[in-house]
Parts: structure tokens; sequence; C-alpha cells
């Protein structure tokens, strides 16, 4: 693996205590790969951020980029930050305000002679789609475009990995979405490795090839995003990633193939675990909004208690004769109004199950 961390910790003195910012943070990226990471605010993605470029010592654990060793708690290495080819863009564009485009792109590239210098300033700029900007200043450029330039600024060096630190947050929705599909194709059109830090999960998914999810220092899963969204690994990554309720249920079958639920049975005998694995086989499924599908022919009838309009579809929340709440996405122009009963069926396709709370 190109990039890897082994049980990374992460302490601030604070008020003369200590802060764990990270802990025990494990995760493995391919050279040309990209991971994000994603959590809730003050979860710890900067601080493993500022860890790997070298602004921040280890507590313990290590970090190795192509197998050379940046940072080895137990035996002091700490690499210094310029040593690191590591490349970093932040939310704040940080570009130079008195050097035009070009200049801010060359700034990494003293080191080279002029005539390459400026072939690869070129290059970043057409890279990066904006090839005719060479002589204009940051203050005459969009969000978007000084965005770009950072980004081009900071690849030019060809840094062995580049680290991403919410860089499109301070810009509009619209703008994030297609620069964040543009980011990827760049990134993968300059083979760069990169780890994203971001709050939105649209963006995740749209960039990563692995997405990591964050909580209180911990990182609770690291996986490709479809298995992210669609087998979370904890109650919390379930609950931060995607909409979704936890119905109980108990298991059935001599294997386990199956999960009795107020819907009726979920049988994907590939995917259920057997009864003993929980007491008396009682547990709690996750039930997805898109694993509950509108059906006017189906017995189970729920009432809607709340929506809300998506677009190309709404958010439904029901509840069933019981009393049991769901979420239901449902494509819009079933437009259906509150207190209405309809008809729904569960079509689940990964049955996901975890322990009931105590
Ligand atoms: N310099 C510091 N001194 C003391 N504590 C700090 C320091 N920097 C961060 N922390 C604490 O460490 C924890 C992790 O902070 P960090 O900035 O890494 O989180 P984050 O996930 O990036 O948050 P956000 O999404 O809000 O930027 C938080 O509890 C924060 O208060």
């Amino acid at each position: 693996m190109f990039l890897t961390l082994d049980q990374v910790n992460l302490q601030y003195t604070h008020k003369g205590g200590a802060v764990a910012a990270v802990q025990n943070a494990s995760l493995r990226l391919g050279r040309g790969e990209i991971g994000v990471l994603i959590g809730p605010s003050g979860c710890g993605k900067t601080s493993l951020l500022r860890a790997i470029a070298g602004l921040e010592r280890l507590h313990s654990g290590s970090i190795h980029l192509g197998g050379e060793a940046l940072a080895v708690a137990s035996q002091n290495v700490h690499r210094p930050p310029e040593d690191r080819r590591v490349g970093l863009v932040f939310q704040d564009f940080a570009l130079f305000p008195h050097l035009s485009v070009a200049d801010n792109v060359a700034f990494g590239l003293r080191h080279l002679p002029p005539a390459p210098r400026q072939a690869r300033v070129d290059e970043m700029l057409a890279l990066v789609g904006l090839e005719h900007a060479h002589k204009r200043m940051p203050h005459q450029l969009s969000g978007g475009q000084q965005q770009r330039v950072a980004l081009a600024r900071a690849l030019a060096p060809a840094p062995a990995l580049l680290l991403l630190d919410e860089p499109f947050s301070s810009l509009d929705v619209d703008l994030r979405e297609s620069l964040s599909q543009d980011l990827r194709a760049i990134l993968k059109a300059s083979h760069t490795t990169a780890l994203f830090v971001t709050h939105d999960q649209a963006e995740a998914f749209a960039i990563g090839d692995r997405v990591g999810v964050m909580q209180s220092g911990h990182l609770e899963q690291w996986d490709e995003p479809y298995t992210v969204y669609h087998r979370p690994a904890t109650r919390f990554v379930a609950r931060f990633i995607g909409h979704g309720v936890f119905l109980p249920g108990h298991l059935e079958g001599e294997h386990g193939a199956q999960v009795r639920t107020a819907l009726g049975l979920l049988d994907n005998a590939q995917d259920c675990p057997v009864p003993s694995a929980y007491p008396d086989g009682r547990c709690e499924v996750l039930l997805r909004a898109d694993d509950v599908v509108h059906d006017d022919d189906a017995p189970v009838q729920a009432c809607i208690e709340h929506k809300v309009f998506r677009g190309a579809e709404f958010l439904y929340t029901l509840r069933l004769q019981d009393g049991t709440r769901l979420v239901a996405t449902v494509p819009s122009h079933h437009n259906h109004h509150v207190g209405e009963w309809i008809g729904i069926r569960t079509q689940v396709d990964h049955v996901v199950t975890f322990a009931t709370p105590a």
C-alpha cells in the first residue's frame, strides 16, 4: 500500500490536560487512489491530515508513504513537513494576492530552470482548465477559479500525496458539485494519490475511492463508498451516512437466513447472521429510505407523518399501524399528502443487523 497509517494517536495539550484528537486510526490507500475522511465537526479529520503533513507529532503509531517512514512514534521518527513530499490545499484558497496566477503556480518550482518551470505551469493551468489565466491576479478570479489555481499550485511540484481540507466549503452548492467532479478527473489525470476532508456526504461519494467515517477521534470504517453506504460497520456510520431507521427484528431459520420484522420477512441468506449471533436472535435491522418501496398493492399500509420535497423524490416519514416509524424515498410524481395511508413493501438487497441497545 502507498499510504499506511497504523494505530495513529494524536493528542493536544489543553489547559494542562491531554485532549485525544485521533485514537488508534489505521488506514491504507493505494497509489493513485483518492481517500475521503468524513465526520461531524470536531471528530479529528483535520488533526489526522495535519499529522500526515507533519504539522503535528504522533503520540503513538506510525505513518508510511511509498514505503518510507514519515512518522514512527516508538522510534521518535518525525520527518519535517518540507521533507515529506506532501502537498496541501486548504479551505481558504491561500493564494499569494500580490502574485499573478502563473507566479502562484510557479511558487513551488523555484528549483527548476525557467523553461521547464514555464512548461510545468502551462501544463498545470491546462489541467485545471485555466490555460488563459496566466497573467490575472487572484482578486480578478471567482472563488471556484481561485480554488483551481490553489489546486494547480499544490500539484505543480508533483507531491507524492495531496491533502485537501474542505477545499470547497466556502463555495456555493452548485459550484461545489461541479468542482468535486472536476477534482476527481484532475487527480486521476495526474495520477495523484490524495486524501480529502469534507462534511458533505455527496462530495465524499463523488470523489472517493475509499471513504473513512470518523467520530470522536475514531475512524469507525474505511471502505469503498458502496460498502460504507450498504454495509455500515457501526450504528454511527449507519446513522451518519444516508437516511434510515433501526427496526426491531428476530432472526429465524436454522442458518439464520431470515429476519422477521414489522414489515414482514427479510431474507437474504448471504447477509443474515445466524440467530445465535444475538441473545434470543433479537436484533435491529437497518432499513434505509431506499429499502422501503411505495406499492399500492402491498398489504402493509403506512401513514405519512411528514414529507420533504427533494426534487426528483420525496423523503417521507411513515408510521405503521403499531407505531413503528420508517423513512422512504418515493419518486416525486407520487405526491401524497400528510395523513394519507399508502401501501409499502421492503426491497432490501443487503441485510444489516446490529445488537439491540441495552
Ligand atoms: N490546537 C489544539 N489544541 C487543543 N485541542 C485541539 C486543537 N486543535 C483541535 N483540537 C481538538 O481536537 C479535536 C479534533 O479537532 P479537528 O479540528 O481535528 O476536528 P475536525 O473533524 O477537523 O473538525 P471540523 O470539521 O470542525 O474542522 C476537537 O475536539 C478539537 O477541539
